[in-house]
């Protein structure tokens, strides 16, 4: 008999990625919007539906799935972090028709990804080289920040660390930053990292600084702040996302000290990847290891941009045990 595929979900703020898994191959992939749908069943009834397998019993149904989510994991009630959903794992298993549901946290399946990441799913931005079996960090702004850590243990698995490390505190490393976040606290009792390395954040860190420039903000997207900077037409849309880089490389780097992440550290999420060469001649690198005397320990630490599309689909299968 054969073997039914995995449904896999990868659940964001704003995108939900539905595929199918069958051993190591990923299928009939589709992103659909979450705004669109009232909750999680919704959206994965319509991914069924899409691609003509709504009806239980249709053969090919997925018996199982595997779902990534952009928020604590903590028990079986969860609630995300940038969307009204919130849902019970058991409810939406047996809602789906499905015999087991696992649900981690998206950024614990990215890094899960890291070990079956090839070459050309990971562009290196600056030095540096992993050392074999060290400590990995990972990283992603999308609709939120998610930080993750994947630790080697015996017989080559590895572990994904499930913090909220998108929520640490963000640190100014110039007087500007600090003006910017001085600003941000006027609106925020917490200005975490995620507050500036989001889309949301990209919107805060272009209202902040021409607030302190004493112009008004125009209603601008994230998308088109990062148009407006690369085309070079609006000063404060290029300041923003060059702050943005920077700041993300304070982060990265702090991650990188606190985990020892000599395995090199990756940049996942959504953004990055759109903003082209802004990122790689951004002082995002130069700020990652600008750490006074720890510069040393930070500087062959390798930084990775990862451009595969699914990459938390690949940590699914991983969890899943699929080969
Ligand atoms: N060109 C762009 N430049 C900057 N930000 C962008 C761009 N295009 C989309 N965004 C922003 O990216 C965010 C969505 O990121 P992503 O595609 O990673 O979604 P997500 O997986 O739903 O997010 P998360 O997993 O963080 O909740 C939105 O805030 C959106 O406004």
């Amino acid at each position: 008999m054969a073997v039914s595929p995995i449904l896999v979900a990868d659940i964001g703020g704003t995108n939900a990625r539905f595929g199918l898994i069958d051993g190591r191959t990923v299928r009939d992939t589709r992103v659909l919007r979450c705004a669109d749908y009232a909750s999680i069943e919704d959206a994965a009834t319509a991914y069924l539906s899409a691609i003509g397998l709504a009806a239980p019993g249709t053969p090919g149904r997925p018996r199982r799935g595997a779902f990534a989510v952009a928020g604590p994991v903590t028990g079986d009630r969860i609630a995300m972090t940038n969307l009204v959903w919130q849902f019970s794992v058991g409810r939406v298993r047996d809602a789906l028709g499905l015999e087991g549901l696992a649900v981690i946290n998206d950024f614990t399946a990215v890094a899960l990804s890291v070990p079956r990441l090839a070459e050309e799913d990971r562009r290196q931005v600056g030095e540096g080289s992993p050392q074999p079996g060290a400590v990995v960090a990972v990283l992603g702004p999308g609709s939120g920040l998610g930080v993750s850590g994947l630790v080697p243990g015996a017989n080559g698995r590895w572990t994904a660390l499930s913090g909220e490390g998108g929520h640490v505190t963000m640190a100014p490393m110039s007087d500007r930053e600090s003006a910017v976040l001085g600003q941000l606290r006027k609106g925020f009792d917490h200005v975490s990292a995620e507050r500036v390395l989001s889309g949301p954040g990209l919107v805060n860190l272009y209202t902040a600084l021409s607030i302190l420039d004493g112009r008004e903000p125009a209603a601008l997207t994230p998308a088109q702040i990062t148009d407006n900077a690369l085309a070079g037409t609006e000063p404060h849309c290029v300041e923003a996302v060059e702050m943005f880089c920077a700041m993300l490389g304070t982060v990265a780097g702090n991650l990188a000290l606190t985990l020892g992440a000599r395995g090199g550290v990756y940049i996942a999420g959504g953004i990055v990847p759109r903003l082209g060469t802004l990122f790689a001649h951004s002082r995002f690198r130069k700020r990652f290891a600008e750490k006074g005397r720890m510069r040393d320990f930070l500087a062959p630490i390798p930084t990775y941009v990862v451009i595969h599309e699914l990459p938390a689909f690949l940590g699914l299968a991983e969890a899943a045990g699929t080969e």
